[in-house]
Protein backbone atom coordinates (compact mmCIF):
# COMPACT_ATOMS: atom_id res chain seq x y z
CA UNK A 1 0.00 0.00 0.00
CA UNK A 2 1.66 3.15 -0.75
CA UNK A 3 2.04 5.79 1.63
CA UNK A 4 0.22 9.18 0.81
CA UNK A 5 0.18 11.16 3.96
CA UNK A 6 -1.82 13.88 1.97
CA UNK A 7 -3.90 15.10 5.40
CA UNK A 8 -0.76 14.81 7.74
CA UNK A 9 -0.75 18.81 8.36
CA UNK A 10 -3.62 18.35 10.37
CA UNK A 11 -3.48 15.33 11.87
CA UNK A 12 -3.26 14.99 16.24
CA UNK A 13 -1.56 12.42 17.73
CA UNK A 14 -2.14 10.72 21.12
CA UNK A 15 0.91 9.86 23.10
CA UNK A 16 0.01 8.38 26.44
CA UNK A 17 3.18 7.30 28.60
CA UNK A 18 3.71 5.59 31.38
CA UNK A 19 6.38 6.97 34.23
CA UNK A 20 7.06 3.45 35.83
CA UNK A 21 10.80 2.75 34.30
CA UNK A 22 10.96 6.32 33.51
CA UNK A 23 14.90 6.12 32.07
CA UNK A 24 13.55 3.51 29.32
CA UNK A 25 9.84 5.43 28.51
CA UNK A 26 11.50 8.91 28.38
CA UNK A 27 13.80 7.67 25.53
CA UNK A 28 10.79 6.07 24.36
CA UNK A 29 8.61 9.10 24.02
CA UNK A 30 11.86 11.27 22.65
CA UNK A 31 11.78 8.55 19.73
CA UNK A 32 8.06 8.81 19.17
CA UNK A 33 7.70 12.58 19.47
CA UNK A 34 10.86 13.28 17.22
CA UNK A 35 9.58 10.86 14.32
CA UNK A 36 5.92 12.51 14.05
CA UNK A 37 7.70 15.54 14.06
CA UNK A 38 10.06 14.34 11.45
CA UNK A 39 6.51 13.44 10.05
CA UNK A 40 5.14 16.73 9.87
CA UNK A 41 3.41 16.66 13.04
CA UNK A 42 4.41 19.23 15.15
CA UNK A 43 4.58 19.20 18.81
CA UNK A 44 1.49 21.36 19.07
CA UNK A 45 -0.53 18.41 17.69
CA UNK A 46 1.16 15.80 19.95
CA UNK A 47 -1.19 15.47 22.86
CA UNK A 48 1.54 13.75 25.51
CA UNK A 49 -0.36 12.23 28.89
CA UNK A 50 1.66 10.56 31.97
CA UNK A 51 0.05 7.42 33.70
CA UNK A 52 1.56 5.75 36.72
CA UNK A 53 2.04 2.70 35.05
CA UNK A 54 1.59 0.41 31.78
CA UNK A 55 -1.99 -0.71 33.42
CA UNK A 56 -3.26 2.67 33.13
CA UNK A 57 -2.26 3.07 29.65
CA UNK A 58 -5.24 1.71 28.49
CA UNK A 59 -7.62 3.42 30.45
CA UNK A 60 -6.05 6.73 29.31
CA UNK A 61 -5.80 5.40 25.72
CA UNK A 62 -9.84 5.09 26.02
CA UNK A 63 -10.34 8.72 26.89
CA UNK A 64 -8.60 9.99 24.87
CA UNK A 65 -10.63 7.95 21.86
CA UNK A 66 -13.79 8.38 23.33
CA UNK A 67 -13.56 12.35 23.59
CA UNK A 68 -11.96 12.22 19.98
CA UNK A 69 -9.10 14.68 20.89
CA UNK A 70 -7.00 12.81 18.63
CA UNK A 71 -6.56 10.39 15.21
CA UNK A 72 -4.61 8.17 16.81
CA UNK A 73 -2.88 7.17 19.78
CA UNK A 74 0.60 5.44 20.56
CA UNK A 75 0.71 4.06 24.52
CA UNK A 76 4.32 3.93 25.97
CA UNK A 77 5.62 1.87 28.23
CA UNK A 78 8.27 -0.16 30.09
CA UNK A 79 7.25 -3.39 31.92
CA UNK A 80 10.53 -5.60 33.49
CA UNK A 81 9.97 -8.78 34.93
CA UNK A 82 10.83 -8.45 38.75
CA UNK A 83 10.81 -11.63 41.17
CA UNK A 84 6.98 -12.30 41.13
CA UNK A 85 4.24 -13.41 38.69
CA UNK A 86 3.32 -9.36 39.05
CA UNK A 87 5.04 -9.25 35.65
CA UNK A 88 2.91 -11.35 33.71
CA UNK A 89 -0.64 -9.85 34.73
CA UNK A 90 0.80 -6.47 34.10
CA UNK A 91 1.81 -7.23 30.64
CA UNK A 92 -1.33 -9.66 30.09
CA UNK A 93 -3.89 -6.79 30.66
CA UNK A 94 -1.99 -3.67 29.66
CA UNK A 95 -1.39 -5.85 25.97
CA UNK A 96 -5.31 -7.00 26.01
CA UNK A 97 -6.27 -3.21 27.20
CA UNK A 98 -4.54 -1.23 24.40
CA UNK A 99 -6.02 -4.31 21.89
CA UNK A 100 -9.58 -3.59 23.15
CA UNK A 101 -9.07 0.05 22.79
CA UNK A 102 -7.66 0.00 19.22
CA UNK A 103 -10.37 -2.67 18.20
CA UNK A 104 -13.78 -0.87 19.21
CA UNK A 105 -12.70 2.50 19.79
CA UNK A 106 -12.90 5.22 16.88
CA UNK A 107 -8.65 5.68 16.49
CA UNK A 108 -5.77 3.12 16.23
CA UNK A 109 -3.83 2.63 18.99
CA UNK A 110 -0.15 1.46 18.79
CA UNK A 111 1.18 -0.86 21.02
CA UNK A 112 4.28 0.79 22.07
CA UNK A 113 4.62 -1.49 25.27
CA UNK A 114 7.92 -2.96 26.02
CA UNK A 115 8.09 -6.28 27.99
CA UNK A 116 11.69 -7.30 29.06
CA UNK A 117 13.68 -9.75 31.18
CA UNK A 118 15.64 -6.73 31.94
CA UNK A 119 17.17 -3.35 31.95
CA UNK A 120 19.21 -3.36 29.24
CA UNK A 121 17.20 -5.35 27.08
CA UNK A 122 14.61 -2.25 27.58
CA UNK A 123 17.44 0.25 26.92
CA UNK A 124 18.48 -1.81 23.72
CA UNK A 125 15.02 -0.91 22.47
CA UNK A 126 14.66 2.66 23.55
CA UNK A 127 17.22 4.47 21.12
CA UNK A 128 19.93 1.26 21.81
CA UNK A 129 21.15 -1.38 19.30
CA UNK A 130 17.93 -3.00 18.66
CA UNK A 131 15.98 0.83 17.72
CA UNK A 132 13.44 2.26 19.54
CA UNK A 133 10.01 1.26 19.81
CA UNK A 134 8.38 4.90 20.28
CA UNK A 135 9.96 5.69 16.76
CA UNK A 136 8.51 2.64 15.28
CA UNK A 137 5.13 3.21 16.85
CA UNK A 138 5.36 6.81 15.01
CA UNK A 139 5.64 5.35 12.14
CA UNK A 140 3.02 3.06 12.32
CA UNK A 141 0.21 4.85 13.46
CA UNK A 142 0.47 7.52 10.70
CA UNK A 143 0.65 3.81 7.96
CA UNK A 144 -2.52 2.93 9.79
CA UNK A 145 -4.06 6.26 9.36
CA UNK A 146 -2.82 6.11 5.71
CA UNK A 147 -4.18 2.61 5.44
CA UNK A 148 -7.79 4.20 7.04
CA UNK A 149 -8.17 7.10 3.99
CA UNK A 150 -7.27 4.42 1.65
CA UNK A 151 -9.86 2.26 2.61
CA UNK A 152 -12.35 4.71 2.72
CA UNK A 153 -11.51 6.08 -0.46
CA UNK A 154 -11.98 2.82 -1.88
CA UNK A 155 -15.79 1.96 -0.88
N1 LIG B 1 6.18 -3.28 37.31
C1 LIG B 1 5.84 -2.41 36.35
C2 LIG B 1 4.66 -1.66 36.44
N2 LIG B 1 3.85 -1.82 37.51
C3 LIG B 1 2.85 -0.87 37.87
C4 LIG B 1 1.53 -1.05 37.15
O1 LIG B 1 1.62 -0.73 35.79
C5 LIG B 1 0.45 -0.17 37.77
O2 LIG B 1 0.83 1.18 37.64
C6 LIG B 1 0.20 -0.45 39.24
O3 LIG B 1 -0.03 -1.82 39.45
C7 LIG B 1 -1.02 0.34 39.74
O4 LIG B 1 -2.19 0.04 38.98
N3 LIG B 1 4.35 -0.77 35.47
C8 LIG B 1 5.17 -0.60 34.39
O5 LIG B 1 4.86 0.23 33.50
N4 LIG B 1 6.31 -1.31 34.29
C9 LIG B 1 6.67 -2.23 35.24
O6 LIG B 1 7.75 -2.88 35.10
C1 LIG C 1 6.70 -5.93 36.31
C2 LIG C 1 6.48 -5.59 37.71
O1 LIG C 1 5.39 -5.31 38.11
C3 LIG C 1 7.63 -5.75 38.58
O2 LIG C 1 8.57 -4.73 38.49
C4 LIG C 1 7.26 -6.15 39.97
O3 LIG C 1 8.39 -6.71 40.55
P1 LIG C 1 8.23 -7.93 41.58
O4 LIG C 1 7.67 -9.09 40.83
O5 LIG C 1 9.67 -8.16 42.01
O6 LIG C 1 7.35 -7.44 42.68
Amino acid sequence: MTQTNTSLKTRRIGIVVAQFNQVVTDRLLAGAQEALEQAGISRDRQLVVSVPGAFELARTAKLMADQHQVDGIIALGAVIRGATSHYDYVCAETAHGLAEVSLNGPVPVMFGVLTTDDLYQALDRAGGKVGNKGRDCAAGVLTMLDVQDQLTAAK
